[in-house]
């Protein structure tokens, strides 16, 4: 990446971060030591990728609070503020709010009646794509789209899976990655099938440069032998709450 160094929102795991929701999983022990220790090398991941860090406040009554990207959605100088599908993870948004604004950062909101989560929305290249799953729906996919002006916004089913970005996201050059049996291919330009359900989450470091859970070696091995610098990292404690690489921040 060129240019002033990016920022990277997180917010530290919360004493109830075993208690997050499960939707599609079947509910394992979450070890918070052991959850807090993947979360600092995560952290100190994105700092060596060349990211300044920013802890948004906690929000230590709400379990799911880490997975920070599920609450705004940041491009351009401009932050849409997410409507979280579940109920209980709606007090998590006026922290990021707060950070948002700090930043400088133009807020938008989706107003009331729809509900959008942040894991569902991608970018890639000049293309939004929206997940239409059990967490955002398409009267939210119809209000982002103004409210992010000067791309192509393109709604994409998703089945069996949490989030689009659990089933697809995108590499440096703006190319998706995911499995197929989990979105709805028809309107997509194409779509490198993941070696396996982990691979489909990948998080842009740089114009070169990915991360990838350690749950995912294949993926790992592909996108090397494709010539991208790839981080591996253990993130296993918050893949059993259905987290990823994606959700733990919010890159501005
Ligand atoms: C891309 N993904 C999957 C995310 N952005 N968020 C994961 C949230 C997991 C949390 N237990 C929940 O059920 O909300």
């Amino acid at each position: 990446m060129t240019g002033a160094p990016r920022t990277a929102l997180v917010r530290a795991p919360g004493p109830r971060l075993a208690e997050g929701l499960v939707t599609h999983l079947t509910r394992a022990p979450v070890d918070l030591g052991l959850a807090r220790a993947q979360h600092d090398a995560y952290v100190a991941a994105l700092a060596d990728a060349g990211f300044a860090i920013r802890y948004v406040e906690p929000a230590d009554d709400c379990p799911d609070a880490v997975f920070v990207e599920d609450t705004a959605i940041v491009s351009g100088g401009r932050a849409i503020l997410a409507s979280p599908g579940a109920p209980e993870r709606r007090p998590e948004v006026a922290g990021t709010e707060r950070a948002l604004r700090d930043l400088g950062l133009e807020i938008h909101a989706l107003g009331e009646g729809c509900t959008l989560d942040g894991g569902d929305v991608l970018l890639a290249g000049d293309t939004w794509y929206v997940g239409r799953s059990g967490r955002t729906d398409d009267e939210a996919l119809c209000r982002f789209a103004p409210l992010m002006p000067g791309r192509r916004v393109v709604g994409v089913k998703v089945g069996g899976v949490l989030h689009l970005k659990t089933a697809m996201t995108a590499l440096p050059d703006g190319s998706l990655i995911g499995s197929p049996e989990h979105v709805d291919t028809a309107g997509l330009p194409g779509l490198l099938v993941a070696p396996e359900p982990a691979g489909a989450r990948v998080l842009v470091l740089g114009d070169e440069q990915v991360m990838v859970a350690a749950s995912a070696p294949r993926t790992a091995a592909r996108l090397r032998a494709d010539g991208w610098r790839v981080t591996v990292l253990d993130i296993g404690q918050f893949e059993a709450l259905e987290g990823s690489v994606t959700c733990l921040s919010i890159l501005i």
